[in-house]
């Protein structure tokens, strides 16, 4: 379990985090967002210890992690997959950090299978690509067995296999009753990966909830209707207070309404129906809508003059 008390952190005259409290339970893959220069990293930087707090707590399993005798069977991390010895092999890499922490040198073997890079053990880590780093830096994460976990972005870089061995190892990991936080700018990756969000905005905690509750809490879903008879469903439908928008000679968006009771009302009317589908809200619109307000660097609107 990870446990943030009022977490401040400033650098100079910038706030990264402004008073943030939130707590990310085991059991669940729990996924943190928010837009560039939100406070993530330093957020994960801090839980991890490598940032002292200008105000606050972050406990580990109950504890500030430098409490724990044997950190790193508490809390793995992957927050810098770059920073690696270049001329170090990945299997090198490995059993430094096992020696260091006092863990056998067996994990070490056991962890690349499990990431998938004893092939390449032997080879320098310098001559890995990002995704062989993401690897290496998982299976560093994973070596002390650890309760908890944090990786900031751990599939910036994977091939479309390496994205999908994350989504099963972090859901695996979680099911095994392990705390797992991720960090990623990938909504439709998030989406199929997390049970549960925390997102910031500005250094501010914007929302704490299940997946589900943010997917239907933060907008509507949309129904397309395919129909020669627009005209009068459009009527039926506005009538009772529903938002209708025309999309094409054949079809209407509608907003308020859904799916069967707008296939009854045809019915009833004789209207007739060609097509009929929900659009659920995505994650992207969702985390679009949340953190609106909280975008700090926004590029100009393209437009098609
Ligand atoms: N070591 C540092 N010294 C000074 N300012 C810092 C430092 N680390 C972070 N910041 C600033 O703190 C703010 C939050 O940065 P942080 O890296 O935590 O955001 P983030 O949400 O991880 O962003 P991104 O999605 O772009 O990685 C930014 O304004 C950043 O410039």
């Amino acid at each position: 379990m990870i446990e943030v008390h009022n977490l401040t952190k400033r650098f100079g005259e910038t706030t990264a985090v402004d008073d943030v409290s939130f707590t990310v339970l085991p059991g669940v893959v729990t996924g943190f967002l928010g837009p560039n220069g939100a406070g993530k990293t330093t957020t994960l930087r801090a839980i991890a210890g490598l940032h002292r707090p200008t105000a606050g707590t972050t406990l580990v399993n109950g504890k500030p992690l430098d409490q724990h005798e044997a950190p790193l069977r508490e809390l793995g991390t992957l927050l810098d997959a770059g920073n690696l010895q270049p001329g170090r092999s990945a299997r090198a890499h490995l059993a430094a950090i096992a020696a260091t922490h006092g863990l056998p040198r067996t994990r070490v073997d056991e962890v690349m299978e499990l990431a998938g890079i004893q092939e390449v053990g032997q080879r320098r880590a310098g001559t890995f690509s990002l995704g062989m780093r993401q690897r290496l830096g998982i299976a560093a994460a994973l070596l002390g067995d650890p309760r908890t976990l944090i990786l900031d972005e751990p599939i910036n870089g994977l091939d479309p296999d390496g994205v999908i061995w994350v989504r099963k190892l972090l859901k695996h990991l979680a099911a095994e009753g392990r705390t797992v936080f991720l960090s990623s700018h990938l909504m439709s990756e998030m989406a199929l990966t997390a049970d549960h969000l925390v997102v910031i905005g500005r250094g501010r905690l914007i929302a704490d909830a299940p997946l589900s509750d943010i997917l239907t809490a933060t907008s509507e879903s949309r129904v397309a209707v395919r129909t020669p008879d627009t005209a009068a469903l459009t009527a039926a439908l506005v009538a009772r207070g529903v938002t209708v928008t025309a999309t094409a000679a054949d079809s209407i968006e509608i907003v308020g309404m859904e799916a069967p009771e707008i296939a009854d009302l045809a019915a009833r009317l004789g209207a007739r129906v060609y097509e009929l589908t929900t659009h659920a809200t995505s994650l992207e619109d969702a985390y679009l809508s949340l953190t609106e307000s909280s975008v700090q660097y926004r590029a100009a609107a393209f437009t098609s003059a």
